[in-house]
């Protein structure tokens, strides 16, 4: 029999009861018993849906209260020491106080404790807590998580797949912390203590554990393909079955040594890479089954289930029993149930599938590949199949006047009249700034009065014109602080925006924005990606009013906030039916005239945010050029248009930038604006060594923490920077915006960061 399974589910719950229970926690307002019985409500809830999906296993470990591989990091019993009572301590047992504080860090009397670092889960927009490794590291089981939700599910008569992000994919998630040794080095002990968590797994009854190897889809050193070898080697049982757990790409060219690895399972993601299948069925070795990862984890729309169908019944002709059916990945990127959606037409809704109804069709498929042809299952396919043909010959898609843009673009349009060196002179002689000027990255606090403004006002309680009223108040607010902090170059403050993607979603033509669908990005916080539904078109302007307001009040530089057609894309829920690039395209040309319109409403600084473009990048480096070349092309066709005199910025952060510096310089922008203090300006090597040429403003302080810098501290950062960048190129910046922080701590943070750069005015000047 085929069996239907998933990776994972969302956690999040279907109205984020997650991040409000925990967020509740965190504020005294939930005693951690109230919590844990949230949690578990979720857990049974999540997994009762897919049981009545009709799923034959349900995964138990993919519920965290932060993150998963800071589950993995407390069950290995990997604890920075720095949050150990007694610096000789090796271990501890994990409880939710300190589970924690490895998330969020905390200031104690001693001083403050630092979170563990956060960096992008793969090319998602999911965040993950990085595991620090030293180079004694050891391992040793402190939490007992998983083990109990196993026992939480067979109590409730489920059939229970335990997953478990795996040995190699974690140690090379990780990071070595203290000297600069080989992490592979600390392979052959956590191996063992995988084993033991394995052993106590199999104790409970399990017949299967899916252990995620998602490194695999990577660009791997042979020393880490021989690393999977010894690893699953040992970790061989007589009494449980594992499930190798492939996605986000093609195996490629660590195929042989992964389908060779001695698991009982291998899960291969056929929607990002399909062409795999058929060498894959071709080298499976006959003992082996194969799960095929059909349903995308990591997208809204309905599979197709006819042509799936016809794709895989040969290979369960050939595999039998062997052949398992499951999403592409975990389902945790994408929203919980399509069917809380009030805004969809009821067109529009056949033609997607949230998590809740992604479970429901991989089912559907197994029990079709099982021989089912019941009314219900036939009725199922029947559907899938009208859906598809209805979405392709939808008007909602198409835009002949889009299309004949795109054809006519030339590349004149995607060059700055004059070269940096020439237009920043006219630049500086407009702005007139000081020497190292101040600005922040554009979000400013939003509070609950913002949030609960717009809330009131899109459930109807309120007039857009109270709304607008408010949100000019809080921008108005905004400038007057700035003003009082003496701040170079002003932002209006973002209050207006929910997210700085979504927002801009909700006014393009061709994007669909949801209710309800939720996807965790980190922690306790979520965004809700729009979808890109066609073609997409500007059909007004987006910013202009609220910029222009916000210039109106001062006669400093307003810099005018825009999100970039790279980042538009990568953060929402894209289209199946052309490439990436053929969106971003489009979006470049409506932000373009989105750019051209501030210029005409006056405004002299335009940012771009581009925080993605890194994220974006192919997990391949063979496919890195082609992406970065289309990237680049469309933030320029986007920033280009504008007289030499106007300055365009740009923002990046989370990334690392050696990588991609050529990129980054070829956009071409005056100002970038990159978080680099988490980083102690090492980042900045990237800008020094390739010799960037233009104005950058390394973020002097970290915008995660809800610590206020010491003038000490973003002096010293300051000054390591001035001995990278030539001075008269320097800007002075926090690392991102600050709308996750309060105003108390965000206005003596800036008053902070202000009074340095006027002292190093100073002292410079005087040099
Ligand atoms: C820069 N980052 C972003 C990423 N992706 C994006 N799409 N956007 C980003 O900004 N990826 C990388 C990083 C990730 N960082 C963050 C940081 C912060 C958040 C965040 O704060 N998320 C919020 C939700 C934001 C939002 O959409 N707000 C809406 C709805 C607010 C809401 O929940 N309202 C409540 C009522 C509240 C009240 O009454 O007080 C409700 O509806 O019940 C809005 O402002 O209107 C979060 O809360 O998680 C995300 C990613
Ligand atoms: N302008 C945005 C960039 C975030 S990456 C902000 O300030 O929040
Ligand atoms: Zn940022």
């Amino acid at each position: 029999m085929t069996i239907a399974h998933s990776l994972g589910f969302p956690r999040i719950g279907k109205r984020r009861e997650l991040k409000k229970a925990v967020e509740a926690f965190w504020r005294g307002e939930l005693t951690q018993e109230q919590l844990l019985a949230e949690g578990k409500a979720l857990r049974q809830q999540h997994w009762q849906w897919q049981a009545e999906a009709g799923l034959d296993y349900v995964p138990v470990g993919d519920f965290a209260w932060y993150d998963q591989v800071l589950n993995v990091s407390c069950t290995l019993g990997v604890i920075p020491s720095r949050f150990l009572a007694d610096a000789q301590q090796t271990s501890t047992t994990v409880d939710l106080d300190l589970y924690f504080k490895m998330a969020r860090g905390y200031t104690d009397d001693q001083g403050e404790v630092a979170a563990c670092e956060m960096t992008k889960w793969f090319d998602t927009n999911y965040h993950y807590l990085v595991p620090e490794f030293t180079e004694n590291q050891s391992f040793k089981i402190s939490s007992n998580q998983l083990l109990d939700e196993i026992e939480e599910a067979s109590q409730l008569g489920l059939k229970a797949k335990p997953v478990l992000l795996g040995p190699l994919s974690y140690l090379w998630l990780g990071k070595a912390k203290g000297s600069d040794f080989d992490k592979l080095t600390l392979l052959d002990e956590l191996v063992s203590v995988y084993g033991e968590l394995l052993a106590k797994i199999a104790a409970l009854g399990i017949e299967w554990v899916q252990l995620d190897e998602p490194i695999l889809t990577l660009d791997l050193p042979n020393s880490w393909r021989q690393g999977f070898e010894t690893a699953y080697n040992r970790l061989q049982s007589s009494s449980l079955n594992i499930l190798l757990a492939t996605y986000f790409g093609a195996l490629a060219d660590n195929l042989a040594t992964t389908i060779n690895l001695p698991t009982e399972g291998l899960h291969i993601d056929l929607v990002r890479a399909p062409e795999q299948l058929t060498s894959v069925v071709d080298r499976l070795p006959a003992y082996k089954v194969l799960s095929v990862g059909v349903v995308n984890g990591r997208n809204v729309w309905r599979t197709d289930l006819n042509g799936w169908l016809d794709r895989l019944q040969p290979v369960k002709q050939k595999l039998g029993e062997r052949l398992w059916v499951g999403p592409s990945c975990s389902l945790l990127h994408s929203p919980v149930d399509v069917d809380q959606e009030q805004g969809f037409a009821e067109d529009v809704r056949q033609w997607l599938a949230f998590a809740v109804q992604k479970n429901k069709e991989i089912a559907v498929l197994a029990k079709a590949l099982n021989g089912n042809e019941s009314a219900e299952i036939n009725a199922a396919f029947e559907k899938s199949s009208l859906a598809f043909k209805a979405k392709h010959s939808s008007s909602r898609i198409h835009d002949q006047t889009v299309q004949a843009r795109i054809q006519a673009i030339d590349d004149t349009i995607a060059t700055r009249q004059l070269p940096y060196h020439e237009r920043i002179e006219l630049q500086r002689q407009q702005l007139k700034l000081p020497l190292l000027p101040t600005t922040t990255i554009g979000s400013f606090p939003q509070t609950t009065a913002i949030r609960a403004a717009r809330k009131a006002f899109k459930a109807g309680k309120t007039t857009e014109a109270d709304y607008r009223t408010e949100m000019q108040r809080q921008i108005a607010e905004a400038i007057s602080r700035q003003e009082a902090l003496d701040l170079d170059v002003l932002v209006h403050g973002e209050a207006e925006r929910n997210d700085m993607v979504e927002y801009f979603g909700e006014q393009l033509s061709g994007f669909l924005f949801s209710q309800h669908g939720w996807v965790q990005s980190y922690g306790s916080r979520c965004v809700k990606p729009p979808i890109i539904l066609g073609d997409i078109k500007r059909e007004q302007p987006m910013t202009v009013e609220w910029i222009r307001y916000a210039q109106s009040l001062t006669e400093k530089p307003l810099k005018g906030m825009l999100t970039g057609p790279v980042t538009m894309l990568c953060w929402s829920f894209p289209r199946e039916d052309v490439s990436r690039e053929v969106s971003c395209l489009q979006l470049a040309l409506a932000l373009r005239d989105e750019v051209q319109d501030l210029e005409k409403a006056g405004i002299h600084v335009i940012q771009i945010d581009e925080p993605a473009i890194r994220e974006g990048l192919p997990l391949r480096k063979a496919e890195w050029q082609q992406y970065l070349d289309w990237a680049v092309r469309c933030f320029k066709i986007a920033s280009c248009g504008v007289e030499n005199t106007t300055q365009i910025h740009t923002h990046m952060c989370y990334s690392e930038f050696n990588d991609i510096i050529e990129a980054i310089a070829a956009l071409d922008a005056d100002v970038i604006t990159i978080e680099t203090s988490r980083s102690d300006m090492e980042l900045l090597d990237a800008f020094e060594d390739f010799a960037y040429p233009n104005d950058i403003g390394p973020g002097v302080y970290d915008i995660h923490s809800p610590n206020v810098p010491s003038p000490a501290w973003i002096k010293q950062l300051l000054k390591k920077a001035a001995n990278k960048i030539a001075l008269k190129r320097l800007w002075v910046n926090p690392d991102c915006g600050l709308k996750t922080r309060d105003w108390a701590e965000t206005e003596q943070a800036l008053a902070n960061m202000v009074t340095v750069a006027k002292e190093l005015r100073e002292e410079y000047q005087a040099v």
